[in-house]
């Protein structure tokens, strides 16, 4: 694999104590996390709600300097482009299931100042997210049907992350849902390097360690 990738880890605060989450962000910082991924729902897209801008903004008044990736699981990306650029966030990933012109939403979010990230559901073809790759800083290779967290890992989703680094080596491929040290080498190996982990770093007993085996064992599988 190209050693110009980092492997990255990008905790998912979806399932923490979200009464805390200035401190459970704080602490998963703490613990070596390299950005943190939160997962936007407006209840339409995916059939659960989570937050929104008011509450990243608040986020990001506390945290000045982390890397802040937005997962949006929305039916309306396009909507909520100026508020999450204005709330403080790095990189605003959004599904293109129910978009109609992807690279204007690619184009208005990075004249926005954010990158761009690409999602697709399990059930979307690897072809259909391929056509914007070149407009995109990442793609999200989605490993459990959006939504919740604590899904079952889609070991079946690794074909698409395989395809991708075989003809993109340079590509930054992200995989969310299910990944944890039980799951990581399989993620690894198909040639993820942006690696989201909620309920398995979340629920650590040593969130630090837990940081370091998925971020070593990513970085192994780059550097072979
Ligand atoms: O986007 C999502 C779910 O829709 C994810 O970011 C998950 O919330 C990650 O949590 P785990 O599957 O690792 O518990
Ligand atoms: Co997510």
């Amino acid at each position: 694999m190209s050693r110009n990738l980092k492997a990255l880890i990008g905790p998912s605060i979806l399932n923490a104590d979200l009464s805390q989450l200035f401190e459970e962000s704080q602490k998963l910082l703490n613990n070596g996390a390299d950005y943190l991924h939160l997962d936007v729902m407006d209840g339409h897209f995916v059939p659960n709600l989570t937050f929104g801008h008011p509450i990243v903004k608040c986020l990001r008044s506390k945290i000045k300097d982390a890397f802040f990736e937005t997962h949006m699981m929305v039916s309306k990306p396009e909507q909520w482009i100026a508020p999450m650029a204005d709330a403080g966030v790095n990189q605003y990933t959004f599904h293109i299931e129910p978009v109609t012109n992807v690279e204007d939403v690619c184009r208005k979010i990075r004249e926005s100042g954010m990158k761009v990230g690409v999602a697709i559901k399990p059930g979307t073809p690897v072809s259909e997210v391929e056509k914007y790759i070149s407009i995109s800083d990442m793609v999200l290779i989605m490993t459990v049907e959006p939504g919740f967290g604590g899904q079952k890992f889609m070991e079946n989703q690794m074909a698409k992350v395989q395809y991708l680094r075989e003809n993109y080596p340079l590509l930054n491929i992200e995989v969310d849902g299910g990944v944890g040290p039980s799951t990581i080498s399989c993620c690894a190996n198909a040639g993820a390097n942006m690696i989201v982990s909620g309920t398995a770093v979340i629920g650590a007993a040593d969130q630090a360690s837990t940081i370091k085996l998925l971020r070593d064992t990513v970085q192994t599988a780059i550097d072979k």
